[in-house]
């Protein structure tokens, strides 16, 4: 007995058309068939599961074209039953996707600057490969289930800006960085990391494993790349447009373009986030008395000790004269002021030495965080530096946070920063 589909999926074997016998219907393809059957010894069972039969039709040169599955299963004594299946697309999209698998692994093996990692849901690593062991040298017991944030210098990240970038790869279908990453020998190099989803363009809301945290389903690639060489040549030209040229730190536009983003992310995925305003007390009676390069060198001594001070992740900069800002992502009020008031002991225990001279100098600053009632960079500007010029006004060398109680921005010193 036979039914029209099947019937359908041998009629190519057949030369006459008969296929009241399956065996004979399928010798060309399946020879060994009958004599698997025939020592099948159990009375009922599976004889074979989803066995593959390429089609060729009886002196056919080309290459097979169908594949159809066969299970067949032995009922009883007397009685067999097949099923069968067209599973050629299925072989087909197989046989591309290893096509594609060998070419990526040989490509990931010949190049020397790429590498590739599979992360989870939550972005640790889910798969080692060697392309990665061998651009950072980690090997697969170190890096698998830990957060892709090993291939970051400490410091130079927190949890939450990796996971903004792995909501940054969702919303846009990729995430690009670029900063320093480190070895598993903790030395350096300048690499992108390239992050997107995987199985794109799917409704990913509705996938369990996408969105279940303890999922270790792979869900986004990681690549990363060494761009040490290229970096050389670019440095100059990104130093030129964010650095400021005596302290090496970063400038106003760096700053505001920083901070700005980094309010963005805090939209998106709320976290505290703090400012301190920075800035050296009497000045100008420096620069009268000792000259105004032994004042560059003062401003150069204090960027040493704010750099110093700081973490990596922490946005660092000279936005005025003798006026530096910082910004800290994933920090609170208390916290913040805590690291404002190590920076201004240090100033005030080491003074700097300028030709023979030591000078002995003091910073104040001001300190505020983001809450619901400010609404952007500007409202977090202002309430900072209504905290320094608070701090001023007690008396200088002393760290100040905002409250409501602050002098008003209106009162405060014509060299005020603000963010237009
Ligand atoms: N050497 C040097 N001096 C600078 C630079 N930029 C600004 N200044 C000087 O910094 C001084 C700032 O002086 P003021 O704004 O009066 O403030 P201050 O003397 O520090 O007094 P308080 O801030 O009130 O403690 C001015 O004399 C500026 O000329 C710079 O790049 N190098």
């Amino acid at each position: 007995m036979i039914n029209p589909i099947s019937a359908q999926l041998l009629m190519p074997l057949s030369t006459d058309g008969n296929l009241a016998n399956l065996f004979t219907a399928l010798e060309g393809v399946a020879p060994s068939l009958r004599s698997m059957c025939a020592d099948f010894a159990p009375s009922y069972g599976v004889v074979c599961n989803a066995m593959h039969l390429h089609l060729n039709r009886r002196g056919d040169r080309k290459p097979a074209k169908m594949v159809i599955s066969l299970t067949l299963v032995k009922l009883d004594e007397t009685r067999l039953m097949a099923v069968l299946g067209d599973v050629s697309l299925q072989v087909k999209r197989d046989r591309e996707l290893k096509q594609s698998d060998a070419w990526l692994n040989a490509i990931l093996t010949g190049v020397e600057d790429y590498a590739m990692v599979s992360l989870d849901p939550l972005g640790r690593i889910e798969s080692w490969n060697e392309s990665i062991g061998r651009l950072t040298g980690f090997a697969a017991e170190a890096l698998v289930g830990q957060p892709y944030s090993i291939f970051y210098p400490p410091d130079s990240t927190t949890p939450e800006h990796l996971l903004d970038r792995l909501r940054e790869a969702d919303e846009n279908g990729w995430s690009l960085d670029e900063g320093l990453r480190m070895r598993a020998d903790g030395s350096h190099f300048w690499g992108n990391s390239m992050i997107s989803p995987l199985r794109d363009g799917e409704d990913r809301s509705r996938d369990p494993a996408f969105c279940d945290p303890e999922s270790r389903e792979p869900a986004y690639g990681l690549i990363i790349r060494d761009i040490s060489d290229k970096r050389e040549a670019s440095e100059q030209q990104r130093k030129a447009a964010y650095c400021d040229y005596l302290t090496g730190l970063a400038n106003r536009r760096a700053f505001f373009e920083a901070a700005e983003l980094e309010l963005a992310r805090r939209k998106r995925s709320p976290r505290s986030t703090a400012m301190i305003m920075f800035d050296a007390d009497h000045f100008k009676a420096i620069n009268d008395t000792f000259g105004h390069p032994a004042g560059d060198a003062v401003l150069r001594h204090l960027a040493q000790s704010l750099k110093a001070t700081f973490r990596d992740v922490d946005v660092v900069a000279r936005v005025g004269g003798e006026e530096f800002a910082v910004l800290l992502p994933s920090t609170d009020l208390a916290a913040a002021a805590l690291v404002a008031n190590r920076l201004r002991a240090l100033v005030e225990a080491t003074p700097v030495l300028v030709e023979g001279e030591l000078i002995g100098f003091t910073v104040s600053a001001g300190v505020a965080a983001m809450d619901d009632a400010i609404s952007g960079l500007d409202g977090l500007i202002k309430r900072a530096d209504q905290a320094l010029y608070a701090a001023k006004a007690r008396g200088r060398n002393r760290v100040d946070c905002w409250s409501p109680e602050c002098p008003t921005y209106k009162d405060h010193l014509p060299g005020g920063i603000n963010a237009s």
